[in-house]
């Protein structure tokens, strides 16, 4: 059984531990966690997942057979030097960290197999919308291994390294954009005079119904767009609103700004 430590305890760490931990894809006892600081943290991953802590001697680094990186973009020098004297020579590196290039662990951590992949915090409950690109050193085992890893918390597609900051703009912080609607309409259902719980419930069911629609019946999205909306009725009313506040537009301007600071994360770094 491979074993793999997190280096970064955070919320995406913690995402994709609760994601393969629970769906069995590897045994907790195999997956270890380490952070800059703030031991409660790794105290209470252990606790909740059975994971254990990497220990002063850095045994589990030696052991690895994977080091997942998921600390913040401007970390990850700090913490490539960290783990560097301690890093087994064949261990590989899976980054879900935005922005930051396999070029940059390459140069920080030698050449090595480098997977470089997009996530989303959607891992907690088996479903990440995930991207993955790599580097030529990883072989068909790693690359198999990494993937199923990666399933396990949802879907994949491998694309090349330069589109996964388009996949970070669209799916990694998609979530964000999907939550920032559901408070928008649901402070608007409020002020027409639904209470909290009904709003949210019927929220959700169309959120889960517009995306099993679409996943299920494989109908275009305009289509089922103009299904929905009567001549003359509440929707195509509604519609016009998003139209004249450029609803589009701003979505464009999202997805843009938001690829476009990914690609400057990784400058940065
Ligand atoms: N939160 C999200 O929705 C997603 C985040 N990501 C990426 O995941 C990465 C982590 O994000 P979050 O978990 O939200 O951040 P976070 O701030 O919750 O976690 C980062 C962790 O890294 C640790 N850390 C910092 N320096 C370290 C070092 N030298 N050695 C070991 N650990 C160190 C910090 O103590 C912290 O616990 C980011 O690079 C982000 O781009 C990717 C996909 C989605
Ligand atoms: O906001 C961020 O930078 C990270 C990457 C994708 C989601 N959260």
């Amino acid at each position: 059984m491979k074993k793999v430590v997190f280096v970064g305890a955070g919320s995406m760490a913690e995402a994709i531990i609760a994601g393969i931990v629970e769906r069995g894809a590897l045994e907790p006892q195999n997956v270890f966690v380490m952070n800059k600081s703030d031991d409660e943290r790794l105290t209470s991953l252990q606790t909740k997942y059975g994971v254990s802590i990497v220990c002063a001697q850095k045994e589990a680094l030696k052991n690895a057979n994977l080091v997942i990186f998921a600390t913040k973009p401007k970390d990850v020098h700090h913490a490539m030097t960290d783990i560097m004297p301690y890093i087994n020579e064949k261990a590989a590196v899976l980054s879900v960290i935005a922005g930051v290039s396999i070029q940059t662990f390459e140069n920080g951590l030698g050449t090595r197999p480098i997977a470089r992949s997009m996530p989303n915090t959607s891992a907690t409950i088996g479903k990440s919308a995930s991207g993955v690109a790599w580097n030529q050193s990883v072989d068909t085992t790693m690359k198999k291994f990494i993937l199923g890893l990666l399933e396990s918390i949802g879907i994949v597609k491998e694309v090349e390294e330069d589109d996964l900051h388009a996949v970070t703009a669209l799916s990694g912080s998609g979530p964000a954009y999907v939550y920032y609607m559901v408070e928008a309409l649901e402070e608007a259902a409020i002020d027409k005079g639904l209470t909290k719980d009904v709003a949210r419930e019927l929220i959700i069911q169309t959120l889960e119904g517009a995306a099993a629609m679409l996943k299920h019946t494989k109908i275009e999205p305009a289509e089922l767009r103009k299904n929905v909306t009567s001549p003359g009725g509440t929707t195509e009313a509604g519609l016009k609103a998003l139209e004249t506040g450029l609803f589009k537009e701003a979505i464009a301007e999202c997805i843009g700004k938001a690829e476009a600071r990914s690609r400057e994360l990784g400058a940065l770094s």
